[in-house]
């Protein structure tokens, strides 16, 4: 179909998702936070492609226990920075259930100060460190097993309504003809 050519596809009522009237403020208890949906590449458990990280509340923010292996590969036996900054995002993400909002990702800033080593155990922490409006300012850290800190991060995410969601959520793009 040419870019004049009239639609005569009768769009499907948008369906708000299940996932996002479900982000309440959870409490701090020993549970996990519950992925965002199944297939997030940061928590979902059915996608194999993620880094399925589980995080739990505590009394600053989030915390989760993460190995990153073989898939997230960059340097040999290093993990990518890529990979790093998908993790750290979705930590953030996590720690939304603080908030009780939704919100996205304006800003990712990261110091990477030491190599993350594949298959090694890191803990990852994240809180709210200010709030201005729907201006969240969130900060991070990566420490390794001698609680030394090898990766810092901050971002800033922005609080939006239900509809950030609905008007991007057309199914996914097949036809690949140019
Ligand atoms: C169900 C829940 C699931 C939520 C969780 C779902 C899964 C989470 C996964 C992890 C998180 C992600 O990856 S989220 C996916 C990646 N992120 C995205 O796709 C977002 C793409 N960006 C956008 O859609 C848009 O830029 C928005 C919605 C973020 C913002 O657009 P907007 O609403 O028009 O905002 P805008 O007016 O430009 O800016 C608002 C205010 O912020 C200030 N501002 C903007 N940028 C900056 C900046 N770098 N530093 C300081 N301040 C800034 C502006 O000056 C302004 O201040 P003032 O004038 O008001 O004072």
């Amino acid at each position: 179909m040419t870019e004049n050519t009239p639609s005569t596809h009768t769009p499907e009522p948008r369906q708000v998702p299940d996932w996002i009237p479900a982000f309440p403020v959870l409490a701090p208890d020993s549970a996990d936070l519950p992925p965002h949906h199944d297939h997030c590449l940061g928590c979902g458990p059915a996608n194999p492609h993620g880094h399925q990280l589980r995080a739990r509340r505590d009394a600053h923010g989030v915390h989760a226990h993460h190995r990153f292996d073989s898939r997230h590969v960059g340097a040999p036996a290093i993990a990518h920075g890529g990979a790093v900054a998908t993790v750290l995002d979705e930590l953030f993400g996590l720690l939304l259930y603080t908030v009780g909002e939704p919100a996205v990702t304006r800003h990712l800033a990261i110091d990477y100060l030491a190599p993350i080593l594949l298959d090694t155990p890191y803990t990852l922490r994240a809180h709210i460190h200010a709030r201005d409006g729907r201006k969240l300012h969130l900060q991070a850290t990566i420490e390794n097993d001698h609680a030394h800190v090898i990766t810092t991060a901050t971002a800033l995410f922005l609080t939006v309504d239900v509809n950030h969601f609905l008007t991007h959520n057309t199914p996914p793009h097949t036809d690949n003809t140019p």
